[in-house]
């Protein structure tokens, strides 16, 4: 019998366990998931300030335009705050603290002042005054105390940049997974070796380390291991240092040559089962543990057909990937509707690849076949189709960028 996606899934995360929990300082945090919720330690904006170049005033100065007032001086962003008499005007730039007292910043641009560089002029004439005060208060986007990131967030670069704004220097993460990537196969040539008559070029390697990558892990090595099963076992037993998962591509169908088949059937480090679930692209995979240097070390065998070892990598290695970050299913999915009809096959979760426009899923470009890797790229979703769906149904596609 086989498994269904979702099924699978639960199979691959319970494989993995949650690393430990480090405080890491931000810029190592990028891809990161956060343990615990954090709180503002300052607020955004930090203090009340200007939200534009030009001259602070008070709006009671203001009841006449054009109008001329004395200028005090001058605070640019990081001087301190300058305290004008009543009155009196002061230049001030965007993001300097607003001077005692003021309660209005007048643009440049509505006074007689010259933009840009320039000694402070002694007076300026305001010809313009429109009500808005053009300042920033201080924490009116975020206050001391508020929670900024949730724990479970997967940290992207908004989030880092919400962290620092909010006086944050060192986050409580899971510490970043370590995975090594393995591809098997005679036919492969890694890139760069001048291919033989019957050999294409080693497009997995770089498309799991990418796409490791993006999901937040540290890719410790790129293998490759031929159809001799000494050979995947002499890959792996190198690996060094011990990796939290091993990815490998190929070999896992019904093929005289398949060797992760070969491997896990006669080698004492396998401890791998192969399976088959119910979908397409993708329909052969296998999962289990490796031992490498003493330790078991959980390991995924994606089959070798790139596209389905796109799909392999968003739905089963993203799984295991949440769960040694400690997050829930980091998935996107988009309720769209379909450009097109997608037939279906039963019994069978097809994962077609789609481009979206808006929100109307369209057919891959280059067609279908879990070969299409110089196409892919130009896909931003999987549509997940269990029943026949016409042109202009609703469907779900699973985000992939
Ligand atoms: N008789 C059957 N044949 C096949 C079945 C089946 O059920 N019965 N399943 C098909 C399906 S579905 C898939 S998926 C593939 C999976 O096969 P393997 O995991 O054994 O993959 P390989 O045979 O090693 O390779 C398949 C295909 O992908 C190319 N490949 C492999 N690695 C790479 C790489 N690193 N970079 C680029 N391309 C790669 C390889 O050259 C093959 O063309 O089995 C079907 N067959
Ligand atoms: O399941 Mo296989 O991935 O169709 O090509």
């Amino acid at each position: 019998m086989m498994g269904t996606v979702d099924e699978h899934r639960e199979k691959v995360r319970g494989l993995v366990t949650p690393l430990p929990v480090a405080s890491e300082a931000l810029l190592g945090c990028h891809g990161l998931c956060l343990d615990q919720d954090v709180t503002a330690t300052v607020p955004v904006p930090a203090f009340d300030c200007s939200a534009m170049d030009g001259f602070a005033v008070r709006r009671t100065d203001l009841a006449e335009m054009p109008c001329t007032l004395p200028v005090d001086g001058e605070v640019p962003a990081g001087a301190a705050p300058l305290s004008p008499a009543p009155g009196h005007a002061v230049r001030i730039m965007t993001g300097a603290r607003l001077p005692d007292g003021c309660d209005v910043v007048i643009p440049v641009e509505h006074t007689d002042a010259r933009p840009g560089a320039g000694p402070v002029p002694p007076q300026v004439t305001i010809t313009r005054f429109d009500g808005r005060g053009h300042i920033r208060t201080a924490g009116e986007d975020v206050r001391i105390g508020d929670t900024v990131l949730k724990a479970g967030t997967r940290l992207s670069a908004t989030h880092l940049a919400a962290a620092a704004a909010t006086g944050l220097v060192r986050l409580p993460v899971r510490r970043r997974p370590l995975v090594a990537v393995v591809t098997t196969g005679d036919e492969l040539s890694a890139p760069g070796v001048q291919l033989g008559s019957a050999q294409i070029p080693d497009s997995n390697s770089v498309l799991v380390a990418g796409l490791l990558q993006e999901l937040g892990a540290e890719v410790s090595g790129v293998h490759h291991a031929g159809d001799e099963t000494a050979s995947l076992d002499a890959q792996l037993a190198a690996l060094s240092p011990t990796p939290d998962l091993v990815v490998t591509t190929g070999g896992v169908s019904v093929g005289s040559h398949d060797v992760v088949q070969a491997w896990a059937a006669t080698s004492p480090s396998a401890h791998v089962e192969l399976g088959h679930v119910a979908m397409q692209p993708g329909r052969p995979q296998g999962w289990g543990h490796v031992d490498i240097a003493g330790k078991r070390v959980p390991i995924i065998c994606l089959p070798g057909n790139p596209v389905a070892v796109h799909v392999g990598l968003h739905l089963f290695v993203r799984a295991a990937l949440d769960e040694l970050a400690g997050a829930p299913d980091s998935r996107r999915f988009l309720c769209c509707v379909a450009g097109t009809e997608f037939p279906a096959r039963a019994g069978i979760t097809r994962m077609v690849d789609v481009v979206l426009d808006g929100t109307i899923a369209l057919p891959a470009p280059g067609g279908h076949g879990s070969h299409r890797i110089g196409t892919l790229h130009q896909c931003d979703g999987l549509a997940i189709i269990t029943a026949p769906v016409a042109r202009g149904d609703q469907i779900q596609v699973l985000l992939t960028r």
